[in-house]
């Protein structure tokens, strides 16, 4: 089902990279090389985490400055928070969770809400308001790709991006499963590179990974 009010849908970001990096951005210099190191390791749909003060600024830019990139807002956790993102030119909106507001909130805004849900009857509840797309999490501690597997069942149409303990060791896993396009994680973007500006290593983590899939 298409949501007119938004300017993309959201298969359209799960299906463009199979990859979502988290990224909490400290310092707004971080931004677009940070971004840029991301795009040119293969990996284009970034999620930036409304968790640091520079958070909104850094969306602004990488949208400016890194065309090649759809990038979102991350943490999103009220409809104010939806508001701001959107102002600040996100092109999508992830959360943890979801409420009733949010859901409702997210129907209505601009581009696609992809909302949290760690059970049945949070997609359900996502479901009855003309959601399909969601962001599984935390996804190792809520069961993995064994509640994944269970899902497929009951919820055949319903993707999922599941994020929350995805590591080189496990993506594999949870992309070689029928109802996951994506999958989401903060190891492609670690802190300890930005710090000291290692972006080439933040690429060759995004060409591992990305070649790792096709291996
Ligand atoms: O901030 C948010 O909106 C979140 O939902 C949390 C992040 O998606 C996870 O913290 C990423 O998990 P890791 O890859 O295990 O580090």
């Amino acid at each position: 089902m298409e949501n007119n009010n938004w300017k993309v849908q959201p298969q359209d970001i799960f299906k463009r990279s199979p990859i979502v990096p988290v990224m909490v951005i400290h310092k707004i210099e971080h931004a677009v090389p940070l971004a840029k190191a991301l795009v040119a390791g293969g990996i284009s749909v970034l999620e930036v985490t409304l968790r640091t003060p520079c958070s909104l600024e850094a969306i602004s830019k990488i949208a400016k400055e890194v065309p090649e990139a759809i990038v979102g807002a991350g943490t999103i956790l009220n409809e104010s928070q939806l508001a701001d993102a959107q102002e600040a030119g996100a092109q999508f909106a992830i959360t943890p969770g979801a409420t009733e507001e949010l859901l409702k909130a997210g129907i209505a805004g601009q581009v696609p809400l992809i909302p949290g849900v760690a059970s049945i009857s949070e997609v359900m509840a996502g479901m009855s308001q003309g959601y399909s797309h969601f962001k599984f999490f935390p996804a190792e501690a809520s069961g993995g790709v064994k509640a994944l597997k269970a899902f497929s069942g009951p919820l055949a149409n319903i993707r999922f991006c599941p994020t929350g303990g995805i590591t080189p060791s496990n993506y594999r896993d949870y992309l070689a499963l029928g109802n996951v396009d994506c999958i989401g994680g903060s190891w492609i973007a670690p802190t300890d590179a930005m710090e000291i500006g290692d972006w080439e290593r933040i690429t060759q983590l995004c060409k591992d990974a990305v070649n790792g899939i096709k291996a």
